[in-house]
């Protein structure tokens, strides 16, 4: 038996055990120009899989909201099968990144957010972490998955919580340009005071991602606190507005955040220049910018939770969510 016959041979061992596979054959001829069949498997590139019919006549979820009127999904648990997300999106061998900044007394919140983000975030995917720091000998060594990577960013400490959590755009957009363009496919921008607590897995993939803040997903938007003096750059008038998104989670194709936090950089200096600050800070330009430019995917508040909060029935898994601190103290 020559060597490519025992290849095949082994191939055709291993594959049996393997369910979701072709079978075929390989011709080969042998000393004599004899015809054999060796049969063997290979990967299917549709996998098949088994799940429940999804019927047009009866929806997941009634009770919320599933899709905006721009036709962006909101991404409810029960409204998606991660099965099926998952054979869409491993074979695309994607990178994902995450930023999160740790300044000041905010280093403490890096080791529960990397130890729950290692449970739950994007599981079976290519991360890196991006954690800019201003302090980065007390970030803890935390033991990461394999095809998993962590970095350290080092970064100035601006002397108002408001300038280190705006000036968070201008780091980021600073950062992709200058490396994360080339090493990440997807980009989430995070804040550090949180821990995960479920899946967070490709279905939060889109080419711009907002998240619904957990404190206004229920209430009119004359009460969303969006800027409401005509002299900023994130202003909204009344009578105007989707819905109230949370700065701590954002995303998108590595690309769309780079232009997106680019232009909200821009319109923080032009507030800037004008002796003024959105009442929300980079908060509120988020949400100016994602009036005009609709977010391609909308995260429902499972994704930006508040443990402060009670769990209303439409929650029906908490995935991220902030955890509880003392702001005079951290901020002090
Ligand atoms: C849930 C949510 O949507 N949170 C937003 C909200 O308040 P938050 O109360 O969530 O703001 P915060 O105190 O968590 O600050 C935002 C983030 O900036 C970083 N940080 C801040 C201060 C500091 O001294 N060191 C430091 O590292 C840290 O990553 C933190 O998570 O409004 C902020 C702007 O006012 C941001 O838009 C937050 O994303
Ligand atoms: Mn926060």
């Amino acid at each position: 038996m020559n060597t490519l016959d025992r290849t095949l041979i082994s191939k055709v061992s291993f594959n049996i055990t393997c369910l979701k596979r072709f079978l075929c054959y390989h011709r080969i001829t042998v000393g004599n120009r004899k015809v054999h069949y060796l049969p063997y498997y290979l990967p299917c590139p549709q996998i098949l899989l088994f799940y429940q019919q999804p019927r047009v006549l009866a929806p997941k979820r009634q009770d919320v909201l599933t899709v905006t009127p721009w036709l962006a999904p909101i991404i409810w648990e029960g409204t998606f099968n991660s099965e099926i997300l998952d054979s869409a999106y491993r074979p695309l061998n994607l990178t994902i990144g995450v930023t999160a900044f740790a300044i000041g007394k905010y280093t403490r919140f890096v080791g529960g957010f990397l130890e729950s983000a290692e449970k739950h975030f994007m599981k079976g995917y290519w991360v890196n972490y991006y954690i800019f720091t201003d302090n980065p000998e007390t970030i803890p060594d935390v033991q990461l998955q394999p095809g998993r990577r962590f970095v350290i960013v080092p970064i100035k400490k601006y002397s108002s919580w408001q300038e280190i959590s705006m000036r968070r755009m201008e780091a980021i957009n600073k950062h992709i340009a200058e490396t994360s363009h080339q090493e990440v496919d997807y980009l989430f921008c995070l804040d550090i005071d949180m821990v995960f607590y479920n899946a967070w897995g490709p279905e939060t993939l889109g080419d711009t991602v907002a998240a619904i803040h957990p404190g206004y997903f229920n209430v009119p938007r004359s009460q969303f606190p969006y800027e409401r003096r005509s002299s900023s750059a994130a202003y909204i008038p009344d009578g105007e507005g989707d819905f109230y998104y949370g700065g701590a989670v954002f995303g998108g194709l590595v690309r769309k955040v780079y232009e997106f936090t680019k232009t909200c950089h821009m319109t923080i200096l032009a507030d800037k220049a004008n002796g003024i600050m959105a009442a929300w800070q980079e908060e509120s330009h988020l949400n100016r910018h994602f009036l005009s430019h609709k977010p391609s995917k909308v995260l429902s508040p499972e994704y930006l939770w508040d443990d402060r909060k009670p769990k209303p029935p439409e929650i029906h898994l908490i995935r991220f969510s902030t955890v509880d601190k003392n702001y005079n103290e951290i901020r002090g």
